[in-house]
């Protein structure tokens, strides 16, 4: 499995008599920045779990950074994993302050569990929230934030623990346009930098993928209708088969856009 950031083979998930995913092979690999697209339902929060350890697959095998899934501890593996997701930000008490949530992240802890933290903790905090722009969030109580302020929050804490993998559930979910624009462009500077984690963003739409991303997998009914790199995976025809809709698809080297034909 060396040099394999992610590797899934075979991988199905059943909840009674459904299959929420079935027979996805992926592989992700060092220094790729991939989105994964589809459908309401299609399965990408099931696929993003699984790749956090959240989630046991029923069949099939998963290494995560090098370690299969059931096969060792993946305590030890979930701090070398940032995630955000909007099941993480529902665990996030109201009246936690934006700094104590993000600082909290080095340990793997949600805003407890230690009281002290070092200097150079809090400066990676404070480094990380003004990258994102939402330094001058730091004194505020989550529960108070906009859905667009708590996003960048969310992904400053995922960063925090300096992670291998950053994983990213529809980051730009509520946004506003504006919002919107500013995020992707954020996450393309990241996608940009080679120190940065190997990246997995969830996405419905194309025109959120970030410049500078990689690879596209695109999930269908709990299925891979594509995987690859983007130009080879998001195409009309592969687009049109996922969302069930004949789709124009355009990309201008680097923002993609889809639309019905
Ligand atoms: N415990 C469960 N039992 C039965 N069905 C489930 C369970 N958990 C999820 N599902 C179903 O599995 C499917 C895939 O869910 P998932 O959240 O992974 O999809 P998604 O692609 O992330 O969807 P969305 O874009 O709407 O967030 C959905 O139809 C969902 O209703």
């Amino acid at each position: 499995m060396n040099g394999y950031v992610l590797h899934m083979s075979g991988v199905g998930v059943r909840r009674g008599q459904t299959d929420l995913l079935d027979g996805v092979d992926w592989t992700v690999e060092e220094g790729q920045r991939w989105v994964v697209v589809g459908p309401n339902g299609a399965g990408k929060t099931t696929l993003l779990r699984i790749a956090a350890t959240q989630l046991y697959p029923s069949r099939g095998t998963v290494h995560v950074l090098g370690e299969r899934l059931g096969g060792g501890d993946v305590f030890e593996l979930r701090p070398l994993i940032g995630f955000a997701s909007s099941a993480v930000a529902a665990q996030i008490e109201d009246d936690l302050v934006v700094r104590d949530l993000v600082v909290s992240a080095a340990y793997g802890y949600l805003g407890s569990g230690r009281e002290e933290y070092g200097t150079p903790d809090h400066a990676r905090a404070r480094a990380l929230l003004a990258r994102w722009g939402v330094l001058r969030l730091e004194d505020r109580e989550f529960g108070t934030l906009s859905e667009g302020e708590r996003k960048r929050v969310l992904i400053a804490r995922a960063l925090m623990a300096d992670p291998e993998l950053l994983l990213l559930d529809e980051p730009a979910a509520g946004l506003d346009l504006g919002g919107r624009e500013d995020l992707v462009r954020r996450l393309g500077t990241l996608a940009q930098d080679d120190s940065a984690p190997v990246m997995v963003v969830v996405t419905h739409h194309v025109e959120e993928i970030p410049p500078g991303f990689t690879h596209g997998l695109l999930l269908s009914g709990g299925s891979v209708v594509a995987a690859g790199p983007l130009e080879e995976a998001m195409t009309a025809e592969n687009l049109s088969r996922a969302f069930g809709i004949e789709l124009k698809v355009e990309h201008d080297g680097e923002r993609w856009s889809a639309r019905a034909a």
